[in-house]
């Protein structure tokens, strides 16, 4: 069956890449991600400076295969590394590059899209809203006015089709609201959903310590224990946010949950934990088992039943 599919103008010959965070943070991880039989990939989300990011243990799958925990802060080589790839990426190759910002400031996503604008290159720009805000404040994304001002400087700057990476949401409210702010912008022509499950706590039954190292222990969940959270943010926002398009990420562990976020409304769709637990295998593995549902079903593409899933 066809599952590639068209994002923010560009040719995606499947649905399938990468989470930003997992296996995009140098160029080494970068090549497995060309080299997959993914049809997009994404760079790791890119400070203004290098950063280290947290002290490890600061990923850890969590038991029986239902997600992960991490807490990695942010660890990437600046954004002139990821700028200096898309500069060298080969975009006559089939596989359209994304890359992902978050900085640490509105300045310094200024500085950074304006040096990706400067550079005039066929790349996306996927902002990361789940970035951190003024401390004591929370995160961005659950800043809907600092949002809105944040998104009314870039989107101008940027000039072209972008993306927005956004954490999840939990009250009807916080979408309605979010997405006002979204449907403002026309060149804001996608928003990916969700990114981790934010400050979750994972705890060794034998050990009774914290998997990870990092602020006591907490960190972001994702995996399939985050599936449905994911897909409600996925629909809820294909519902409200008329003429833009959905990435759909959390929760994908195989063809089937790949269909249902394609059926909650996403365009494309992003692997991340199950990624980093099977290695880049996992998208001929997906892609095939997506391709084998819809043929069982009667569908020929994504269109067929994109958003078409059913109230009762
Ligand atoms: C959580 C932040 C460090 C503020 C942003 C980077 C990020 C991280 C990270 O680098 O810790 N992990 C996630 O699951 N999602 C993210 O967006």
């Amino acid at each position: 069956a066809d599952i590639s599919t068209t994002l923010a103008g560009v040719k995606l010959p499947n649905l399938l890449f990468n989470a930003s965070g997992v296996c995009c943070q140098t160029e080494a991880d970068l090549k497995l991600m060309v080299e997959s039989e993914s049809g997009s990939l994404i760079t790791k989300s890119a400070t203004y400076e290098q950063r280290d990011g947290n002290p490890s243990p600061r990923y850890n799958p969590l038991p029986g295969g239902i997600g992960s925990i991490n807490s990695m802060g942010l660890p990437n080589e600046g954004y002139e590394y990821y700028l200096n790839y898309a500069k060298n990426y080969d975009y006559s190759s089939k596989k359209p590059l994304f890359i992902s910002l978050s900085g640490l400031s509105l300045a310094d996503n200024v500085k950074m899209c304006e040096a990706f604008v400067a550079a005039d290159l066929p790349c996306v720009l996927e902002i990361n809203y789940s970035c951190p805000n003024v401390p004591g404040k929370p995160q961005m994304g659950y800043d809907f006015e600092a949002m809105e001002h944040s998104l009314s400087v870039l989107a101008p700057i940027i000039n072209k089709p972008f993306g927005i990476k956004l954490p999840p949401y939990f009250d009807i409210a916080h979408f309605d609201q979010a997405a006002a702010v979204f449907n403002k912008f026309d060149n804001l022509a996608f928003v990916t959903c969700i990114n981790s499950v934010g400050n979750g706590l994972a705890i060794d039954f034998e050990t009774e310590e914290a998997l990870i190292k990092p602020k006591d222990g907490f960190g972001g969940l994702g995996g399939l224990m985050i599936l449905n959270t994911a897909l409600a943010n996925v629909n809820a926002f294909h519902r409200r946010l008329p003429g833009k398009q959905i990435i759909g990420v959390g929760g994908v562990v195989s063809g089937k949950e790949a269909f249902l976020h394609v059926l909650a409304g996403a365009s494309a769709v992003q692997i991340g934990t199950t990624l980093k637990e099977e290695g880049p295998a996992v998208f001929a593995r997906v892609a095939k088992e997506l391709s084998d549902i819809m043929i069982a079903k009667g569908y020929k593409t994504l269109e067929d039943f994109r958003g078409k899933v059913k109230t009762l």
